[in-house]
């Protein structure tokens, strides 16, 4: 029979249709393709052997050289097994079945030497290794082709059902027999001449039967470039029919308010790379299409200011704008700061959200509708369908992960156009992972915080230093500072924390009495009312001590308040860590921010500690944080190909991703369409991208 990529592995001999299942049920591996791009993630020494006395508790990736002289069958606590004596010239250990007891026993030749290859366990006394690979001494040395023996991943699972790692390694060699090695090219000539790529065939072939770790590393490169680069080329063609289909307003001229605010309310001279930003907007919005671009900027480094200036470029353009933020008390704020600025270029703006009255919600409607009002802030209230704007140009969201994507496109159907887009986020997304789950959107980012800050000083403190922490408090007080002091609120611990939160504002009010120190308190279940008092007062300076559940975390901005005191800070994640400190530091005083432990850490809550202790730089700590919970946990990705990477890795491979993008671009800036000859094989290969959801169904 002739076999092709698409023939189903059942075909494949050596596979057989219990294994067939196992494949398909637990690898997802269904045709001879899927086979061929199961990429091993790691490559032992097969050539390395240990002695039974050289061994040490829990040794990954063992092989010894010995004799099994006997089985017992065992049935104790630990359930019923067979225990084979497995034996050198240096001692004894013992091989351990869980299942297949009789089908070992039937196949093993006591007495025979054999190659025994898994992991020891320390266990009673001895040493152990469950469900071991085993081979006789003659077939391994037959066998051994490549000193390097790659491990597929997921195989552990598998291991005692019968689909070893010797066993995917032997459908694979068939496979190569099979299909005589022949895997049609996907890169061009000139690119891969360029990069000095390896073509397809032989990258395969050395991925999987590595002859030497310099063939092994060239074709793991070029792999991984092939796999990003058709990610990047994917995003990056979404984005230009984004921008030829769908046409945004054009703004094309500066106006009044514009030039009014820069030259007589500026409040500060604006930053350089607040100014950038602001040109790369202006150019968007002047451009012909719909602007879609992610403002990326760290905590306090001013986006607020560029928001407002974009917004004045559409209300000069005849345009009504809105922004929307994630919670009641960042919007509040908002409006207030923008207020102040529109009273000086008499200009209308209102905030709607989850608590306006009725009456106001009617007027503000109305308004929207009739075209009076020109900017309107407020919560995911603001998508409500009864919201309609007369001529919606520029829609603003804050705080983009809290919303997420199908919100962000329902902002956008509240005109028959879809207003121009930016969305704004402060906490960092590490480059990396913005270039793949961002790639369709254009990115700015401030990278410079305005001129005067000082550092935050940041350190982390027991319990039993509390007292120390507390005279600190008083003297920053006395310096006439304001104080935060933020308690963890998790939904499964919600009646725990609360009562930790309370504890703790209890405490605070008697170690701070009034009438000297008044004290806040502001929590999620307060109602917004009574949260706003309170936050009000905190912003006016009427207290010096705002106790707070992370409902503060986003935005909040009181200049005056320098010190932050985070409690139980290993319970909270390294970005909401950055995220509460940068409350403080806003101001030109000194800032700290002291986090307080009372439980022994784990090593994941040290490093992040650590890390915060260490930098004040959102993308360092981005970083970090996308090495400690992977990809699959930070915001957005779950929409993204990241986590179907198959061999590239969106941490390590960072430099080999730049590059894949950089040629992405540069061959789309020449030949946005790929008609260029050279680019054929590109287009052939991009055009069964909407066929398959994994980027290597359709590159093979
Ligand atoms: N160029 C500048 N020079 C001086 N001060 C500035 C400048 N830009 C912004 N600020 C001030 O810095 C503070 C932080 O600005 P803003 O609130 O816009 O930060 P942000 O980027 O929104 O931060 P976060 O995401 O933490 O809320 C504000 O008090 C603002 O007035």
């Amino acid at each position: 029979m002739s076999v092709n990529l698409q023939t189903p592995i059942d075909y494949l001999k050596g596979v057989g249709p219990n294994r067939a299942d196992l494949l398909r049920k637990e690898l997802g591996i269904h045709t001879y393709q899927d086979l061929i791009n199961l990429f091993p993630n790691r490559y032992i020494d097969r050539t390395k052997y240990y002695k039974i006395n050289q061994l040490q508790r829990n040794n990954a990736d063992v092989q010894i050289i010995g004799k099994i002289t006997g089985f017992k069958e065992v049935a104790q606590k630990r359930g019923k097994r067979l225990v084979g004596t497995f034996q050198d010239d240096t001692g004894t250990m013992e091989l351990v079945w869980f299942r297949g007891q009789k089908w070992i026993k039937d196949s093993l030749k006591l007495n025979k030497t054999y190659v025994a290859f898994g992991k020891t366990n320390w266990f009673s006394g001895k040493f152990n290794m469950a469900h071991p690979e085993l081979e006789l001494q003659e077939d391994h040395e037959k066998n051994l082709r490549s000193a390097m023996q790659p491990v597929y991943p997921s195989t552990e699972k598998l291991n005692n059902k019968g689909v070893t790692n010797r066993v995917i390694n032997k459908i694979m060699q068939q496979l190569f027999i099979e299909t005589k090695g022949k895997f049609a090219e996907t890169l061009s000539d000139n690119l891969r001449s360029e990069l000095k790529l390896i073509n397809k065939q032989s990258a395969l072939f050395n991925v999987h039967f590595p002859k030497t770790q310099e063939l092994l590393s060239r074709a793991q490169f070029r792999l991984k470039f092939e796999e990003l680069f058709y990610i990047q080329l994917q995003l990056i063609i979404k984005n230009l029919i984004h921008k030829s289909k769908i046409k945004g307003f054009p703004f094309n001229h500066v106006g009044r308010h514009f030039n009014s605010f820069f030259k007589d309310h500026l409040p500060f001279e604006l930053t350089n790379a607040q100014k950038r930003v602001l040109k790369e907007i202006r150019a968007d919005l002047g451009s012909n299409a719909q602007m879609n671009r992610l403002l990326q900027g760290d905590v306090g480094s001013g986006k607020t200011i560029v928001a407002f200036m974009s917004i004045l470029m559409a209300l000069d353009n005849g345009f009504q704008a809105c922004l929307m933020a994630p919670t009641e008390i960042l919007s509040v704020q908002h409006y207030n700061g923008l207020l102040e600025w529109c009273n000086k270029l008499n200009i209308s703006i209102k905030i709607l959200t989850g608590s306006t009255k009725t009456s106001n919600r009617r007027l503000i409607h109305e308004s929207l509708e009739n075209g009076d009002l020109q900017i309107l802030i407020g919560t995911h209230a603001l998508l409500e369908d009864k919201v309609k704007f007369k001529n919606l140009g520029l829609s603003i969201i804050d705080e983009q992960h809290r919303f997420g994507v199908a919100q962000r496109s329902k902002l956008w159907h509240k005109n028959t156009s879809p207003p121009h887009v930016l969305v704004m986020t402060a906490t960092p997304i590490p480059r990396t992972l913005a270039m793949s789950v961002y790639g369709d959107l254009d990115i700015s980012i401030i990278d410079e915080l305005p001129p005067g800050r000082k550092a935050i000083k940041t350190v982390h403190r027991y319990d039993k230093n509390r007292l120390n922490v507390f005279k600190f408090i008083r003297d920053e007080i006395d310096k006439g500072r304001q104080i935060y002091i933020v308690y963890p609120l998790i939904q499964e611990n919600e009646k725990m924390d609360y009562k930790d939160l309370m504890d703790g504002y209890e405490s605070i009010a008697r170690d701070f009495p009034m009438p000297k120190y008044q004290t806040s308190i502001v929590h999620g279940k307060m109602k917004p009312a009574d949260k706003e008092y309170e936050m009000q007062r905190f912003i006016k300076g009427e207290t010096q001590i705002m106790v707070a559940t992370t409902v503060i975390e986003v935005g909040v901005n009181v200049p005056n308040a320098s010190v932050m005191i985070i409690e139980s800070a290993e319970r909270f994640g390294l970005s909401q860590l950055h995220q509460l400190r940068g409350r403080v530091g806003r101001g030109a005083e000194q800032s700290y921010c002291i986090l307080m432990t009372s439980h022994k850490l784990s090593a994941n809550s040290k490093t992040r500690l650590e890390t915060m202790v260490k930098t004040n730089d959102g993308f360092e700590i981005a970083e970090v944080d996308l090495r400690l919970r992977g990809p699959g946990d930070i915001m957005g990705t779950q929409q993204s190909g990241v986590l179907n990477l198959k061999i590239a890795d969106i941490i390590k491979d960072n430099d080999i991703l730049q590059l894949a993008r950089y040629h992405a671009k540069s061959i789309l800036n020449i030949d946005p369409s790929l008609a260029l000859p050279e680019n054929q094989v590109f287009l052939k290969t991009y055009k069964q991208l909407g066929k398959y959801k994994n980027i290597w169904n359709y590159i093979s």
